[in-house]
């Protein structure tokens, strides 16, 4: 079994993809889902997103979230935050995002990838053993980077889904793996290491702090967003449900 680290996204995947947006998409995917959420739809611009909504949606079946600069886009009803979402109750509700790096990193996961599931440090554990659980030939970690640079973040958190994986089975390893694993032993704790990172400085200078913060738990949540495998998606989209 190979395990491969991109520290960007490259494409090209052909068997399971981790993607990995800690800061802060796919950390907010996860408490979308754990608060009950039904689905979520990861559009490719925020022009999708918005003509998903139907026309005179009162009880608001389809909820809106993303960002653009770390902060809400008009129209949306929510930003990209993981502590706003898991402030709220998403019951019987689909959430449509949007975001800079991480919905685009899933639909480059999506193009090959044979199953796609979004991971963070929040649910890192439960992502690994479903991975390791569906991989049969190779488990790649996608980190999404920010605007096509490097995120120490990311590549933070790809590090503890690689010691984890490691621990469940015999992985041939690449480059990209030993960089993470090494970046996860020296960079501190996550709370460190997040806060230390270009972005988790700009969204503290933001106000955002609290949730650098969340997504620096480790493993508290064991939902796994999966990529689901009937395509009933709408054009643009990708459907995930909870795994
Ligand atoms: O919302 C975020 O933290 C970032 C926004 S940006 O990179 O600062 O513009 O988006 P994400 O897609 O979650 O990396
Ligand atoms: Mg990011």
């Amino acid at each position: 079994m190979r395990l491969r680290v991109d520290l960007l996204p490259h494409g090209g995947y052909p068997d399971v993809v981790l993607v990995v947006d800690v800061l802060r998409a796919t950390t907010t995917a996860v408490a979308y889902l754990e608060r009950g959420a039904e689905g979520l739809l990861l559009t490719r611009t925020p022009d999708v997103a918005l003509a998903l909504r139907p026309e005179g949606d009162e009880g608001r079946s389809l909820v809106l979230g993303g960002e653009r600069g770390g902060l809400p886009i008009p129209g949306f009803d929510f930003g990209n935050s993981p502590v706003e979402a898991a402030a709220q109750n998403f019951t019987g509700k689909t959430v449509v995002m949007n975001t800079t790096n991480g919905t685009d990193a899933a639909h480059t996961a999506a193009q090959t990838g044979k199953h796609v599931l979004l991971a963070s440090l929040t649910n890192a554990h439960a992502a690994a053993r479903r991975a390791r659980s569906l991989a049969t030939e190779e488990i790649a970690i996608v980190c999404a980077g920010t605007d096509a640079h490097v995120g120490l973040e990311d590549v933070y958190a790809a590090g503890v889904l690689a010691e984890y994986l490691l621990a469940l089975g015999e992985f041939s390893i690449d480059d990209g793996a030993r960089i993470a694993l090494t970046i996860r032993r020296n960079a501190g704790n996550p709370i460190e290491a997040l806060s230390s990172s270009a972005h988790g400085e700009r969204l503290g200078g933001l106000g955002l702090g609290e949730d650098v913060r969340y997504a620096a738990q480790v493993s508290t949540s064991t939902l796994v967003p999966v990529l689901a495998a009937e395509a009933d998606a709408p054009e643009g989209t990708l459907k995930f449900v909870a795994g």
